[in-house]
């Protein structure tokens, strides 16, 4: 397709798209089958996919009134950055099958939006080239690989290229069971690859707290762990020194009726007790769901399956409405529960 009719293609009916479904909607006919299968689809019965919706959609709010919501301030600091709202782009693969610009789109959309964009191991774009058009802090996920070395060359390779934190992805020692990718006959196109990752998920050598260990004594990264469902394993995360965790259960892709990430959340922020951030992903699609997050223990939440319809129907500018349409949503949230602030969002804002 030339560049014309690409920005045709991405042009968004914004009196339409008016909240992150509608991005879903939209998306299914603007992606091939296989792509829109790949991102919609969760593990085997999809039962944690449905769950992380409905166990935010279940708790209900507690507004107070009469406070001064006047100005509605959702800046937020972590990991020694200054964010304007605290919502980030979780890592996923493979945005070449999105939109033919991939992640160098996804990048600049981020930039537009000023969010954080945690880049996917399984980049299809190179790391340089994403770097090199990022104007907002980006953050690296990586697959830890049996190659050991690779896998230190690549940390430092983000490092080198001004990477501000790395993110391990510990809840994928293999692939769930993806049997909706699998009907699709899930597989690169031709000309799409990944150029700093080989393989698939599964490896054979472990992967323990020693690689945790030994991640942490070369790189200068702040280092988080993606995908902590349970509160021994944030304790351990804590006393391996880790900077910061991420509650997540990969978008209930990975393994089926494991519970909703904001049902997770409340014991392992409990644990924790603010020793480090607390990230949060899964089924995060309203400034409501943001405000829960951020109320049961969160500093900040991630968006995965959004981002992949946003940039499906509109490249880099459906990247940054996606964000922009969440912080709109953030601030209204805020202002209609009476918490000015992200450090005012408590758990009494939760109707018990
Ligand atoms: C299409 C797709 C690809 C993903 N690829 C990765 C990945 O490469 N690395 C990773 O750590 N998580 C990956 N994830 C998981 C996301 O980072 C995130 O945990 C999840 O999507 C959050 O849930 P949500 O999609 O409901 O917002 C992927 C998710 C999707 C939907
Ligand atoms: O699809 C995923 O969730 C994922 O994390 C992934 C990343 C690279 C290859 C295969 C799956």
């Amino acid at each position: 397709m030339n560049q014309q009719n690409q920005l045709a293609m991405d042009k968004i009916d914004s009196s339409q798209i008016l909240n992150l479904f509608d991005f879903e909607k939209l998306a299914v006919g603007k992606m091939t089958t296989m792509a829109y299968e790949y991102v919609a689809s969760g593990a085997a019965d999809e039962f944690t996919v449905r769950w992380n919706r409905q166990a935010l959609d279940a708790i209900k709010l507690n507004p107070t009134v009469l406070t001064d919501v006047s100005q509605i301030d959702t800046s937020t600091s972590l990991l020694g950055l200054d964010l304007p709202y605290p919502i980030l782009i979780a890592p996923t693969a493979y945005h070449k099958i999105m939109h033919p610009e991939g992640e160098h789109a996804t990048a600049r959309g981020a930039g537009s939006a000023k969010a954080v964009y945690v880049v996917s191991s399984f980049t299809t774009t190179p790391l340089e080239e994403i770097a090199k058009v990022a104007t907002q802090p980006l953050w690296f996920q990586i697959y830890v690989r049996d190659d050991r070395d690779f896998t230190k060359a690549l940390i430092q390779q983000a490092e080198a290229l001004g990477f501000r934190a790395l993110c391990i992805t510990v809840d994928t020692p293999v692939a769930g069971v993806r049997n909706r990718q699998d009907k699709a006959l899930f597989g690169l196109p031709d000309g799409v690859n990944t150029p700093h990752m080989y393989g698939g998920l599964a490896e054979k050598k472990p992967f323990t707290w020693k690689d945790i260990d030994w991640i942490k004594s070369f790189t200068k990264m702040p280092v988080l762990l993606k995908g902590i469902l349970n509160s021994d394993d944030a304790e351990k995360a804590v006393a391996a020194g880790m900077d910061g965790i991420i509650v997540s259960n990969h978008g209930g892709r990975n393994l089926d009726t494991v519970p909703a990430t904001i049902e997770a959340l409340p014991r392992i922020s409990e644990k924790v007790n603010k020793r480090i951030p607390i990230l949060m992903d899964g089924g995060i699609r309203r400034g409501t769901d943001v405000l829960k997050a951020i109320a049961l223990g969160a500093n900040a939440v991630l968006v995965g399956k959004p981002i992949c319809f946003g940039l499906a129907c509109g490249g880099a500018e459906g990247v940054t409405k996606v964000l922009e349409i969440l912080k709109n949503e953030l601030e209204l949230a805020m202002a209609l529960t009476g918490r000015a602030t992200i450090a005012s969002i408590d758990p009494s804002v939760i109707w018990k």
